[in-house]
């Protein structure tokens, strides 16, 4: 393929091309405070392509010529390549190392996309829980939650339960532990990552930004809970 057809991957006059959507989504992520410092990020993936964003880059300045472009399902890598690319950015840019934690999200819950952050009220929530699940009940946001993040809507009576996994120093040495917690709990809608961040995803890129949304309103409360000691549920 040469280098116009593969650009034609990621040039699009449609605000809704994910080449598009990645760096405007990265920009309100980073106002956020979701993707600062060069951290988090989001895949996307729509039918047989993934798009992903360049590792270690400012997030909040990418544009769609530095997107990558996979094609989904992946196919075996030969020996010479880690991944197979149906477009790489003209600039020595590597893809995010998120990106065999995003296809956990692909894969086991065929996800369509998975969005990593850095909120500190992730990692607050990773600090406060100390066990291997952050939970939450009674709280009205719990309804934006769906169940393993793709299927039916959560109820108001229902406990909120988010795994949380032991951060590593390698990103890559995480995916197995992402995806153990995603099959030991395969109705929650993230996985938390101690010391580090969340990764969320949904069914789309609207429903994967409003499940990070809900998500890290409910870190955030939770965090605010236990910090002013609300340990109890008032009832009516
Ligand atoms: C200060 S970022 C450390 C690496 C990390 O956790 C991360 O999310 C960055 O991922 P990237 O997409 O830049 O490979
Ligand atoms: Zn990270």
């Amino acid at each position: 393929m040469s280098s116009s057809d593969s650009d034609a991957l990621v040039l699009s006059d449609d605000p809704l091309h994910p080449a598009n959507l990645i760096p405007e989504l990265c920009r309100n992520f980073y106002q956020l405070g979701w993707v600062t410092g060069t951290g988090g990020g989001i895949g996307i993936r729509v039918g047989d392509k993934v798009y992903i964003a360049p590792s270690g880059v400012q997030k909040e300045r990418i544009l769609p010529v530095h997107i990558f472009v996979l094609p989904y399902p992946q196919a075996a890598p030969s020996p010479h390549t880690d991944r197979v690319f149906l477009r790489r950015p003209s600039l020595n840019l590597k893809e995010s190392a998120c990106t065999p934690l995003f296809w956990n999200a692909f894969e086991l819950r065929e996800a369509g996309s998975c969005i990593h952050t850095h909120s500190q009220n992730a990692v607050m929530a990773t600090l406060l829980w100390q066990g291997k699940e952050f939970t939450i009940s009674h709280q009205e946001m719990i309804k934006g939650v769906r169940v393993g993040g793709v299927a039916r809507a959560l109820s108001y009576l229902d406990t909120l339960v988010v795994p949380i996994i032991e951060n590593t120093p390698n990103k890559e040495d995480l995916k197995d532990s992402m995806a153990e917690a995603m099959k030991e709990y395969p109705n929650a809608a993230g996985v938390l990552v101690r010391r580090h961040g969340a990764y969320v995803w949904g069914s789309d890129w609207e429903k994967g930004k409003t499940q990070a949304e809900c998500l890290d309103y409910l870190f955030e409360i939770g965090v605010k809970m236990r910090q002013a000691g609300i340990t109890t549920v008032v009832s009516s």
